[in-house]
C-alpha cells in the first residue's frame, strides 16, 4: 500500500481502488451550437452518454481567463485566509470535506448559490474579504454560462417537441441554481504509486444540466453502462454539459443523469468551473406527459425541487439518489 508522506491516514480515505491504467473515452460527442443540427445530435448525446461538449459556445475566451486568474489567486492565499469563507454552509470555501454527511476528496473549492433567496453568511464573508475582482469576475461568468445553459435546454425542449419548458425553469430569476469552482492539488506522491486519488467521488449531480469547464488537467471520468470507469480528456476550450437527476425524472428516463468522479492528477492541479443549472425550489418535477408514450408508465412520481434538494443534501455523495423519484419511495 501507498503511504502518502503527509496526512496518510486521511489520504489513505481517498484512494480509488482501482489500479488499472483507466480507459479514454474518445467518443465524447462534440457539438458546434450553430450548426443546425445541433438540437437532434444533443438530445441523441442525453440519450446514449448524458454527456456531450459544446464548441462555438459564444463565452468569450477572457470571461473565463479572468475568473480562472481570480479563482487561483484565491485559492493561492494562505489557509487560514481561505478558511475564513468556510466552513461551507454548504456554501463558502470548503477543503477536503463535501457535503455535511462525511464525504472526502483531495479537493478545495467555492460553492456559490444564484438563487437571490438564499444569501449565505459564508459567501457574504468570502465576497468581503477577497478583492471586488473576484465577485465581479464571477457574476460576469455565471451571467454568460447561464445564457449558453438556457440556449442549450432552449434547444433540447425544441428537438424534444416541448418548445421552452426546461430553458424557462432556469432563466427565471428564482432558479435554484449555484456554482462551483474546484481546484484539485497535484499530488507528486501518486507518480509511482500506480494507484488513484480520488477528487471528488463519484456521484450524479442533482439539478437539471450542468455546464463544466477545465482547464487542461484530466481527471474527470464517467461511469459507463458496464460499470468500468472512462476518462473525459480535457478540452479547455469547450465546455462539457452533463444531464442532472431532474432532466432524467422530467424526461421519464431517457435522458441519462451519468455518473462521474474526478481523479488527482501526480503532476498538474485541476482547475474547474461548473454552473448547476436547476429551476426554483418551488417548480414541481416529475415526467412530462408528453414524453410518456402511451405504451410506457411514468417511472417517477412529482416532488417539488426544495423537496428533492433537501433530501439529497442529507445524502451521501454516491448514494443513487434519484431513487427518491421512485413510485415506491416515501420521503
Ligand atoms: C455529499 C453531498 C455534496 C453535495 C450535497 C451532498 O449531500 C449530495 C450531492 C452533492 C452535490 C453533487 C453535485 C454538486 O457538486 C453539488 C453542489 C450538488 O448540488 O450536489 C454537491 C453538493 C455539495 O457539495 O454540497
Ligand atoms: O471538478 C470537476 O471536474 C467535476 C466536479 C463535479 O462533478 C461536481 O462538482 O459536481
Ligand atoms: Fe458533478
Amino acid at each position: 500500500m501507498v503511504v502518502l508522506s503527509n496526512q496518510s491516514a486521511l489520504n489513505e480515505l481517498f484512494l480509488a481502488k482501482t489500479c488499472n491504467p483507466s480507459t479514454v473515452f474518445t467518443a465524447v460527442p462534440e457539438v458546434d451550437l450553430s450548426h443546425p443540427d445541433a438540437k437532434t445530435m444533443m438530445v441523441k448525446a442525453c440519450q446514449e452518454i448524458g454527456l456531450f461538449k459544446v464548441v462555438n459556445h459564444g463565452i468569450p475566451p477572457e470571461v473565463i481567463t479572468r475568473l480562472e486568474n481570480e479563482a487561483l489567486k484565491f485559492f493561492m492565499q494562505s489557509q487560514s485566509q481561505k478558511d475564513k469563507a468556510g466552513p461551507p454552509d454548504p456554501f463558502g470555501y470548503g477543503s477536503k470535506r463535501i457535503g455535511t454527511n462525511g464525504d472526502m476528496g483531495w479537493v478545495e473549492y467555492l460553492l456559490l448559490s444564484t438563487n437571490p433567496d438564499i444569501v449565505s453568511p459564508k459567501s457574504v464573508e468570502l465576497f468581503e474579504q477577497n478583492p471586488e475582482a473576484l465577485r465581479l469576475c464571477v457574476e460576469e461568468y455565471i451571467g454568460a454560462v447561464k445564457k449558453m445553459c438556457c440556449f442549450v435546454l432552449e434547444e433540447m425542449g425544441e428537438g424534444l417537441g416541448l418548445g421552452n419548458v426546461f430553458s424557462r425553469m432556469v432563466r427565471e430569476e428564482r432558479s435554484d441554481s449555484c456554482f462551483r469552482v474546484n481546484r484539485y492539488p497535484a499530488c507528486v506522491e501518486l507518480e509511482e504509486s500506480g494507484r488513484n486519488l480520488i477528487g471528488f467521488g463519484e456521484h450524479t449531480d442533482p439539478q437539471i444540466l450542468s455546464v463544466l469547464r477545465s482547464n487542461n488537467t484530466s481527471g474527470l471520468q464517467i461511469c459507463l453502462p458496464d460499470g468500468t470507469w472512462a476518462s473525459i480528456p480535457p478540452d479547455p476550450s469547450s465546455f462539457f454539459v452533463n444531464v442532472g437527476d431532474l432532466f432524467q425524472v422530467m424526461t421519464n428516463g431517457r435522458f441519462k443523469s451519468v455518473k462521474h468522479r474526478v481523479l488527482a492528477d501526480s503532476r498538474m492541479s485541476r482547475l474547474s468551473m461548473i454552473y448547476f443549472g436547476g429551476p426554483s425550489l418551488e417548480e414541481k418535477i416529475g415526467p412530462l406527459p408528453s414524453l410518456v408514450s402511451k405504451e410506457e408508465q411514468n417511472i417517477y412520481r412529482e416532488l417539488t425541487w426544495r423537496e428533492y434538494k433537501n433530501a439529497a443534501y442529507k445524502s451521501r455523495l454516491s448514494d443513487h439518489r434519484i431513487t427518491l423519484f421512485h413510485k415506491s419511495s416515501h420521503t
